[in-house]
Order: structure tokens, then sequence, then C-alpha cells
């Protein structure tokens, strides 16, 4: 039996933009997914995870001759529920060159689901350590993160980027542009986010960018912006001393900046009144700013507060489902009970 965990991310600023070549910085922070994975005998795969909405699922397929789930739900959504996972056991049979490597598999995150804080990439890369793992055939971290992206890649029909996978696996805060990737010194930003209790289609909403963008010039231009405020905003923390706690003129700007970044992203549609309320209860409670994480379409914000002003604000928000301080995770994906 092998554990692995994986965390979540938020994003300083980036997302959307990230998947047109701007950069983006991507922060891992501390929620993880932990995936548990045993081989078996036979060539099945067995898929238990009891945080997943419709109150947890239990799930047995695979094999050479039976290919169907012996559940009784609608394929769509067992697709839905099964394709990071199925995903991932792929990944890892092909890396470990065991194509009918059969495995149980046991997930538990306390990262929300379709929330903007990279549940999926979480799943896929602790899946894919934990499975290569228990094969005997364990990754390098650069290999282990592009093996993850590609999962990603395939479940979302090629409108993913490196980002999430690349920072889960990695930890820390990462800078992310097409295909280069790599871990920046950043200090450690007093993070808070806001869940409204809610979830986006991610492949929706970047469609929904894309079609913008194709559709009229000044939407590329705003996706075009959203890199400058990246450049801008990678630039402050090139400066910045990471051992030491940011400066009050560091969080000042930095916050100008996800203000500015989140401004853009409502104009191109992937806000909500939920997750614009949750920001503007933020920046009313004195944050230094406050943006949407992740895809959007609800899930969470991310705010810049040192103080627990924040936090008690959201809390008494009636859009916010739970608040929460998020410390950055330098460590990224680990196995754990070695
Ligand atoms: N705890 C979990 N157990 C099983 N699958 C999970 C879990 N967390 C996330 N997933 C998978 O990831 C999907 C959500 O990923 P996505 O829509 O990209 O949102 P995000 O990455 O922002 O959380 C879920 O639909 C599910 O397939
Ligand atoms: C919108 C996007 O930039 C980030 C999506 O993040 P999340 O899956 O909502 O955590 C898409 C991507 O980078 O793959
Ligand atoms: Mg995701």
């Amino acid at each position: 039996m092998t554990v692995s965990s994986a965390p979540g991310k938020v994003y300083l600023f980036g997302e959307h933009a990230v998947v047109y070549g701007e950069p983006a910085v991507p922060c891992a922070v501390e929620r993880r997914a932990t995936v548990t994975v045993e081989a078996r005998e036979d060539d099945r795969i067995r898929v238990e995870a009891s945080d997943l909405s419709l109150d947890g699922f239990t799930v047995e397929y695979g094999g050479t001759t039976d290919r169907r789930p012996d559940v009784d739900v609608p394929a769509s959504l067992l697709d839905a529920a099964t394709g990071y996972i199925d995903a991932a056991v792929e990944q890892a049979r092909d890396a470990a060159d065991a194509p009918d490597a059969g495995f149980d598999v046991t997930i538990e995150s306390d990262i929300p689901l379709g929330a903007g804080l990279g549940s999926s990439a979480a799943v896929v890369v602790a899946g894919i350590d934990a499975a290569t793992r228990e094969l005997g055939a364990p990754l390098d971290r650069e290999e282990l993160a592009d093996r993850a992206y590609r999962a990603e890649y395939e479940v979302q029909d090629g409108e993913a980027s490196r980002a999430d996978t690349f920072c889960s696996t990695m930890g820390g805060a990462v800078r992310i542009e097409g295909d280069d990737c790599r871990r920046i010194d950043a200090p450690n930003l007093p993070f808070v986010v806001g869940f409204d209790g809610g979830a986006g289609d991610t492949g929706e909403l970047v469609a929904g960018v894309r079609a913008l963008r194709e559709e009229y010039g000044f939407a590329a231009d705003t996706v075009e912006s959203i890199g400058d405020i990246v450049r801008r905003g990678e630039a402050l923390l090139a400066d910045a001393d990471p051992e030491a706690t940011p400066t009050e003129g560091l969080l000042t700007e930095l916050g100008r900046l996800m203000d500015f970044d989140h401004g853009l992203l409502e104009a191109l549609g992937v806000s909500s009144r939920t997750l614009d309320n949750m920001v503007w209860a933020a920046r009313e409670a004195g944050a230094h700013g406050a943006k949407l994480t992740g895809a959007g379409g609800g899930g969470c914000i991310v705010a810049l507060d040192e103080t627990q002003e924040t936090s008690t604000a959201l809390r008494y928000t009636a859009e916010c489902e739970n608040a929460f301080r998020a410390e950055l995770d330098r460590e990224g994906v680990r196995v754990e009970g070695a």
C-alpha cells in the first residue's frame, strides 16, 4: 500500500490568461488531497472517493471483459467523477510499463471540489505518485508534473495549462508561462480564502473566455493585460526577501494588482455575484486586495490580509460558507506514513 498527498493552490494572479501563453503565479497552500493505492491481483480499478458530491461513491471497473462500472448512475456523471483518477491510473500504468496493473484507490481530500483550489490537480498528482511508487517505478518530480499535466489536459479536452499540476507537485510559489515552469522565491503571503460552497465548470469557463477572445479584440487585449499584471507582480516578488515577513508596501502593491486582476476576470465573464460579494466583503474588511481564484463561476476567492479582519468579515457574509487562512505549502507532493 502506498499513500501520497499533494496540495491545492490559490492563484496570486494569472488564471485563464495562462491558457493563452501569458504568465501566471499560483501558490500551493496547505490543503491536501491524499490518495491511497494498493495493487490488486487482477486488472480492475476500485475507487473510493467519499468526499465527492452525491455523498461520495465507491466504484469498481476495468478488466479486459467488463469495462463498465458496477454502479447504477448515468454514464456522464460517472465519467466526470472518475475522469481524473482514470487518467492518473493510465499515466501510472504507462510510466511503469504495466498496462494491466489493477488498483484499489482511496481518495480523501480537504480541498473543496471545483472551487478554484486545484482539487483535480492535487488528486492527479498524488494519484500518479502513489500508483507509480506502488508499482516500484517512482517518478522524479519533473516527470510527475508532466504526466499529471497530460492527465488533466486529456480530461479537460485540451483546456488545461501546466499551472495547477506543476504547482501541486513542486509546492511553493511557481511561475508558469506556456511550457516554461519554475519555482520562484516568495515570502509567506497572508492568504485568506473565502468559499461560497459552490463550484464552477472549468472546461466551460475556459471555453467562454476563448469565445470572447476570438470575438472581440478588446477581450484578447484584456487577456494580455492580465499578463502585464503578472509581470508587474512577479517583479515585486523578485525584489522581496523570501525569508522575511512581507512588508506593508509589498502587500499593498500586490493587493492592488489582485484587485485589478479580479476586475479583468470579471470583464471576461468568469466571476459571479457570490464571488464578487465575497471580494467586496474582503476589501471592505481592510484586505490589501481580493480576487477570485481558479476558473471562477463560483467557489473561492483569495484575499491578502495579515489580520483576522477579512476572515471574520467573510464569515459574516451571507454568500460565504467557509473562510480560512491558507498557509503557503513549500513541500508539494509527499509520501505519507513511509
Ligand atoms: N476528493 C476527491 N475525490 C475524487 N475526485 C476528486 C476529488 N477532488 C477532486 N476530484 C476530481 O476533480 C474534479 C474537480 O476539478 P476541477 O473542476 O478542475 O476543479 P478544481 O480543480 O478547481 O477543484 C472533480 O469533479 C473530481 O473529478
Ligand atoms: C482557468 C485555469 O487557468 C485555472 C483553473 O483552475 P481550477 O481548476 O479552477 O483550480 C485553467 C488552467 O490553467 O488550466
Ligand atoms: Mg482543476
